[in-house]
């Protein structure tokens, strides 16, 4: 049985500790990015770096300039060479900045899309790992949700950061030109800012809780979004008359999240509008003390032309740099998430020292005393469950809804683990063998088998995707199935667009699609073939059809079929009875229908209806 992954116990965001353990974080995201591009993101630093140090550069010449012409202008000696050299390099400097931030947008461009496919991949990788009891908790597509939306929204953090070492750097420049003139109108701008930081990263982490708070509601959106739009509902939206319930519901749920939204920002708009007024008051301060010194006689107009310039630059990049440091520390709460969903890992894989399936499979497959249990659930949906199949042998499963034939068959293909009992494969526990060459080894038709929005071929071709330019073995599991007589019917044959959702698209009726489906099973060249209701959506004659041939194709082969059908269960060599997750009777149909027990009594109700 899958070991029930651990929850991600969500700290509370708003608390400092949360926010501290969050930074941590970041370092991964980073890692990620550079695994994404790792040339990308040495040429963006170096060229982040050159930009940071261009704003200070700019007010140390206009200091020079100034000074120059003031000495220039009292001595009458006009443009001197060095007072040109100055307006060249300023030039320079203004070419160089502007450059630079091509450059710097362009890199960006590059890192975004680079990082966007290769998180993207890397989600669908551990999406592709996690166990099948995975996909069944609700708690699940929230986490999903979180990550998806955060693997490419956390692109912003990724600017981010990079904006905020820029930032930094120019920061500390400035900051550094001031220091050197004095350290109380930097100390001024420094603890007037800090509040209006301290504001920030507060309502930032509120906005997260909130987020947070919200993901089962969003889902819910989402759903009903989809639902309201979508071809498989259209139809008994339309009869039952269910789109204004629908938009009823979305109505209220979308007014509680905007009502909760609005609630948050109104605070946020209030409370920092206080705390920039505190961080404005440094900034002016700072500025009246140097101009009363320069009117002193203290300053040169140069110097006094460079601190106004600093101090005004160092007050909006620190401004902008406690937002954009708030920014990453919300950033980094949300990466939580996801970085949580890439640390699930599968309850159910391979043992290190996993066996290969044995080619070909000798004394077949055996239940022993088998019980199962879902997650999340009281009562056993398989109880003491026993039986064996031999390789050649045809075995059927009979029994009303719910009552676990379905749930036989996820645990014989180790999509879950029997919570007793056991499992054997040639006498060997399942959970011995290797995983993949266990899925390799079974062709598997389930009653709510995919349809693939893709070409017929390709439709096929998922039963064996590595051989899926083989044309000509894709034909034969096509005819194998009957889906070749659906198939040659199509505009396009084998390359129709299947399904509605692409361009040229074309859809097809259940019983279609059903062929070819079971085409997926035929096209493995696997020794065990199971098939759940394979003929559900057939009619009478292709039934007959495609029983005609199974008795062929399944030869040498261990077979499991489940339906409701007696047609099809009576072809079958042996056929188990299931009711209540127990196997109440066993043997072939004559047999069982001469023994007057559960399947004759089903036998007689089916029977009796054709009458
Ligand atoms: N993922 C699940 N989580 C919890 N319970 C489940 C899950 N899947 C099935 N069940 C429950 O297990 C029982 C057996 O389900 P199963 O699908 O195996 O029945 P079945 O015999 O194949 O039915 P049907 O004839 O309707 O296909 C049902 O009561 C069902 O509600």
């Amino acid at each position: 049985m899958s070991s029930p992954e651990a929850k991600v116990q969500p700290q509370d965001p708003v608390r400092r500790q949360g926010r501290l353990a969050a930074l941590k974080n970041i370092l991964p995201v980073l890692q990620m990015v550079w695994e994404s591009g790792p040339r990308t993101v040495l040429g963006s630093l170096v060229l982040r770096v050159l930009a940071a140090l261009v704003p200070v550069a700019v007010l140390v010449v206009a200091r020079w300039i100034v000074d120059d012409v003031v000495a220039s202008s009292a001595a009458g000696t006009g443009m001197t060479p060095q007072l040109w050299r100055w307006v060249a390099i300023e030039f320079g400097l203004a070419v160089l900045g502007a450059v630079l931030l091509r450059g710097i947008d362009y890199l960006g461009v590059v890192l975004r899309e680079n990082y966007t496919r290769h998180i993207s991949l890397k989600l669908m990788e551990q999406a592709s790992r996690l166990d099948l009891a995975t996909y069944e908790d609700p708690s699940f597509y929230d986490r999903l949700e979180r990550a998806r939306v955060q693997a490419t929204d956390r692109l912003v953090m990724v600017a981010a950061i990079a904006r905020f070492l820029q930032l930094g750097l120019t920061t500390v420049s400035l900051c550094v030109g001031i220091l050197v003139f004095s350290p109380w109108i930097l100390l001024n701008i420094v603890v007037c800012l800090v509040p209006a930081a301290i504001g920030e990263a507060y309502f930032g982490a509120m906005v997260y809780a909130l987020n947070f708070r919200h993901t089962p509601k969003r889902r819910e959106l989402d759903y009903l979004r989809q639902l309201g739009a979508s071809k498989e509902s259209a139809k008994e939206l339309k009869i039952f008359g269910l789109s204004s319930f629908l938009m009823r519901r979305y109505d209220s749920l979308s007014r509680e999240l905007l009502t909760d939204v609005v609630a948050l920002s109104a605070r946020a708009l209030s409370g920092l509008s206080v705390l920039s007024v505190v961080g404005t008051f440094g900034y002016y301060g700072a500025y009246a003390f140097v101009v009363y010194k320069a009117a002193r006689g203290e300053l040169t107009v140069g110097e006094l032309t460079f601190l106004a310039g600093a101090i005004a630059g160092a007050n909006r990049s620190l401004q902008e740099l406690s937002v954009t440091g708030a920014g990453i520390a919300d950033q980094a709460l949300y990466i939580r998430d996801m970085l949580a969903f890439f640390s699930l890992a599968p309850g159910i894989r391979s043992k290190p020292d996993a066996l290969p399936v044995p080619r070909p499979i000798r004394r077949g497959l055996e239940f022993r005393d088998v019980t199962f249990t879902y997650p999340g659930r009281t009562q056993p949906t398989l109880q003491g469950v026993s039986f064996h199949i031999a390789p050649g042998e045809r075995l059927a499963l009979i029994g009303e809804n719910g009552q676990g034939k379905t749930t036989l068959v996820k645990l014989m293909m180790r999509l879950y683990d029997p919570t007793g009992g056991q499992i054997l494969l040639d006498g060997v526990d399942l959970r011995d063998y290797a995983l993949e060459d266990l899925w390799h080894e079974v062709g598997v038709i389930f009653q709510d088998f995919a349809r693939y929005e893709m070409t017929a071929t390709h439709n096929i071709a998922v039963g064996r995707i590595d051989r899926s330019e083989d044309a000509e073995l894709i034909a034969q599991a096509a005819q194998k199935s009957l889906a070749n007589t659906v198939i040659e019917q199509l505009p396009l044959g084998y390359a129709q667009m299947l399904g509605r959702r692409f361009e040229g698209g074309v859809d097809l009726s259940g019983g279609e699609w059903q062929k070819i489906a079971l085409a997926r099973a035929y096209l493995r060249d696997a020794q065990m073939l199971v098939l759940d209701e394979p003929t559900a959506a057939l009619d009478a004659k292709a039934e007959q059809d495609v029983f005609n041939r199974f008795g062929e194709l399944s030869a040498g082969k261990m077979a499991l079929l489940i339906s409701h059908r007696f047609s099809t269960v009576r072809m079958a060599d042996r056929i188990l009875v299931l009711e209540g997750g127990r196997i109440v009777e066993e043997g072939p149909h004559d047999l069982l229908l001469a023994g007057g027990g559960r399947y004759a009594t089903m036998y007689e109700t089916q029977a009796s209806r054709y009458r």
